[in-house]
């Protein structure tokens, strides 16, 4: 790619915790030696008050930061902002988030792909009525309808039997467990780059330990755990071997990035795939997360430089 003379500045607002993990010195230098200002927002102060900006590039959230992007674009209209908050509030409601990929068509190839089967629940009473449920195959994932990256919308629980279901907390969503080898794959997505990693998942229930275990387990964020305290799960994971386990192919993901990307609007996300080992080459979406932690993905540095070096020459 040639750079020319021009010099592109990128502001970006960022909560703290967000801002420490992903601007870090490596994507400053980077990306100041490939022509790009990387430029904190304070947020102390208007962002009219800050500028001129090619792009702003934002995880931050709230009715002011809203109008105020809104403004900024109005006076502003040559600024690309990445991205718009109703694109990325779709990602907020488990629900709309995964309806995005059932609009999507399923490619005629080997691989297919969907999402499993839930459904929502918003009242302590539906929740203690088995007619509610009896669509849904036990064990069941019991998800925070609400998915705003707070601690609290990362608590789930794994539930075994409809009794687990009175200590859940509506609104939640009701998701089948899928038995998929303990592996999930990652999938980050920044413009029209696609990179699958993998990492460690819940796993596999079997008919045993479904019959065997109490009514539900609760867990939080498992595929960034860094020990695990259960001695069975541990042994499950000492016994997998992540590297042996075959990557969906690049074609396969990169079809339903595309996909992805434009039925959200949205460039910086990431879409957690599982693989159903009831059904061979039969892949499930079941979480999509905005701005994610992207400095885990290899040369990301690069990539981000690449991205907003291309992304403002199209604007
Ligand atoms: N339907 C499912 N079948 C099997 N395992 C699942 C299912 N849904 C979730 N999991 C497991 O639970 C974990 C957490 O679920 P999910 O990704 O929806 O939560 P999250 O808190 O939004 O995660 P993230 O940290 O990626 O935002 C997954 O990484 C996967 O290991
Ligand atoms: O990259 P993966 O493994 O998918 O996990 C990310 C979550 O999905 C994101 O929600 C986290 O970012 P926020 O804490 O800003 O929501 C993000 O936090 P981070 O950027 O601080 O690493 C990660 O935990
Ligand atoms: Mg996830
Ligand atoms: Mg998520």
């Amino acid at each position: 790619m040639a750079y020319s003379e021009r010099r592109l500045r990128i502001g970006y607002a960022l909560a703290h915790k967000k801002r420490n993990s992903f601007i870090r010195p490596s994507l400053v230098e980077l990306a100041r030696e490939r022509g790009i200002d990387l430029v904190a927002i304070d947020e102390g102060r208007p962002l009219a008050d800050h500028g001129p900006f090619h792009c702003i590039l934002h995880k931050r959230y709230g009715e002011s930061w809203k109008a105020q992007l809104r403004q900024y674009e109005v006076r502003n209209p040559g600024v690309l902002i990445i991205d718009h908050p109703e694109a990325i509030a779709r990602l907020h409601n488990r629900i709309s988030m995964l309806q995005v990929v059932s609009e999507l068509e399923s490619p005629p190839d080997k691989e297919t792909f969907g999402i499993p089967k839930q459904i929502v629940i918003y009242d302590s009473v539906s929740l203690s009525d088995s007619a509610t449920f009896s669509a849904l195959r036990f064990p069941v994932i019991a998800k925070p309808l609400v998915a705003d990256g707070s601690a609290k919308s990362h608590k789930m629980a794994l539930v075994y039997h409809p009794a687990g279901l009175a200590k859940q907390k509506p609104p939640v969503v009701l998701q089948e467990f899928v038995n998929h080898g303990g592996v999930i794959f990652k999938v980050y997505v920044v413009g029209d780059y696609v990179k699958c990693v993998k990492r460690k998942s819940l796993p596999d229930v079997t008919r045993e330990k479904l019959e065997s275990s109490e009514e539900s387990v609760s867990f939080s964020q498992v595929s960034n755990l860094t020990s695990v305290e259960d001695r069975e799960v541990r042994k499950y994971y000492e016994k997998m071997n992540l590297d042996e386990t075959e990557m969906p192919p690049q074609d396969f993901l990169t079809k339903i990035a595309r996909g992805l990307r434009q039925a959200t609007k949205l460039h910086l996300f990431n879409f957690d795939m599982i693989k159903d080992t009831n059904v061979g080459n039969r892949y499930l979406v079941i979480d999509i997360n905005y701005f994610p932690g992207y400095a885990k993905m290899p040369s990301y540095e690069s990539v981000f430089a690449d991205f907003l070096w291309d992304v403002v020459q199209k604007k």
